[in-house]
């Protein structure tokens, strides 16, 4: 039987992706709780999700097999028990918000049909969902004193963040921030629970319940010997380095692990904000990363030979360590908005550096980025176009939208 899962680099041609299209949890953000969900704006529902459709369409028409998270999700809990797990753990880590209507809440998810319940978990339990009836608390009685039972989870379309197959295997992250931490329970179950993955032997690199954070931003693999990850404002130093143990133990291709420390600041949230693969010898990046003098901090895990002690041996600079570790005499690195101080802001904060490589020099961006999608054209790579009005205002782009279930192998 075919593995579900094979991802050894981060250009080879697309076969299989994970999407999740924006649902009723954007019309659950409301201009207070913005800044806590993440997100700088309200999307209007209708056009995210016909840009959202946008962007599916051109990766099927491509011959890319979409996976949505909420089908998955319901399919891999159509057994009552699985369903009661489920419902159980999200209350659980939903606890903070529940205030003692744990048995209202869950007695409500349960009346619920396995596809309700799951956009139910996804848009968040509000207030008025629950008859009044049942309310017995006195913050129950009161909707303006907070809104939610449940949270909403607006950044769901971001299914890159909350996990990441590597090799044959996977990371189920541990979020950094509180409003993210439940996303990764729906990779957790599905990994587990779903015929599709279930009667194969995953190995999981990472479990959401590390002590450290990890999120799929992150993490980059540039080879099938090679993996980046930045060390972020989600991503910890500890959290790299419990990954890097794991794959030189378990997935023995994995040679180098290159941790890339990036500035903690909102718009580089992320490794791939500032910098991402899109051929076997070019990157984009945002020249806003480096120092004046062009320097940056990187750090190479190897394993020590018989030791269980970790080599680190630290770098200055992105395109030497890129030489070295891809074994490949130049690189282009390409400037994110040209280098002029103002698109290249812009257009980073737009995503105009986060593109997601469908075949190797063949990307998609968002439309918005057009100083930077010219530049990417000017160096011979093919560049795929998507509508970004509204699926910008969350603060990612096509590689944050997307998680790779199965690549092809590059030689
Ligand atoms: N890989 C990414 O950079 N993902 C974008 C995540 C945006 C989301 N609003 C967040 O702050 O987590």
């Amino acid at each position: 039987m075919k593995h579900p899962l094979n991802v050894t680099s981060e250009i080879g041609e697309l076969k299989t992706v994970l999407l999740h299209r924006p649902g009723k949890e954007i019309e659950n953000l409301t201009p207070q709780y913005l800044k806590r969900l993440l997100f700088d704006d309200i999307p209007f529902l209708p056009a995210i999700q016909k840009e959202h459709d946008y962007f599916s369409n051109i990766l099927s028409n491509r011959g890319i097999e979409v996976l949505y998270l909420d089908k998955l999700m319901t399919e891999a809990i159509q057994l009552d028990e699985t369903r009661m797990s489920f419902i159980e753990k999200v209350l659980w880590e939903s606890q903070s918000n529940i205030n003692g209507s744990y048995e209202t809440v869950k007695d409500y998810l349960l009346s619920l049909p396995p596809d309700e319940l799951v956009k139910k978990v996804m848009s968040g339990v509000v207030k008025s969902d629950i008859d009044q009836d049942k309310k017995i608390h006195l913050h129950e009685l009161m909707p303006d004193h907070y809104p939610f039972y449940l949270d909403p989870m607006p950044n769901l379309y971001f299914t890159r963040d909350p996990a990441a197959v590597i090799g044959e295997g996977i990371t189920i992250n541990r979020m950094h921030e509180p409003a993210r931490r439940r996303e990764s329970i729906f990779m957790d179950y599905i990994m587990n629970h779903h015929p599709r993955f279930n009667k194969h032997e995953i190995p999981a690199y990472f479990k959401r319940d590390d002590l450290y954070s990890l999120e799929g931003g992150d993490e980059l693999i540039l080879s099938d010997e090679v993996v980046a990850i930045g060390v972020s404002a989600r991503t910890s130093a500890q959290g790299i380095e419990k990954l890097a143990r794991e794959l030189f133990t378990r997935q023995k291709s994995i040679k180098k692990v290159v941790a890339v420390e990036i500035p903690k600041i909102r718009a580089f949230m992320h490794l791939d904000t500032v910098f991402t693969m899109i051929d076997h010898d070019k990157f984009t990046y945002h020249p806003a990363i480096e120092d004046r003098d062009g320097s940056m901090k990187i750090y190479i895990l190897e394993q020590e030979e018989n030791s269980d002690l970790l080599k680190i041996t630290e770098k200055n600079s992105l395109k030497e360590t890129l030489k070295e570790v891809l074994h490949l005499d130049e690189i282009v690195l390409i400037p994110c908005g040209g280098g002029c101080p103002i698109a290249s802001a812009r257009e980073q904060w737009n995503d105009g550096s986060n593109t997601l490589a469908i075949a190797p020099g063949v990307v998609v961006t968002y439309d918005r980025n057009y100083v930077s999608n010219d530049i990417l054209r000017q160096n011979g790579v093919e560049v795929i176009e998507i509508l970004s009005s509204e699926l910008s205002r969350g603060r990612g782009g096509p590689r944050c939208m997307s998680m790779p279930i199965i690549r092809e192998n590059i030689s």
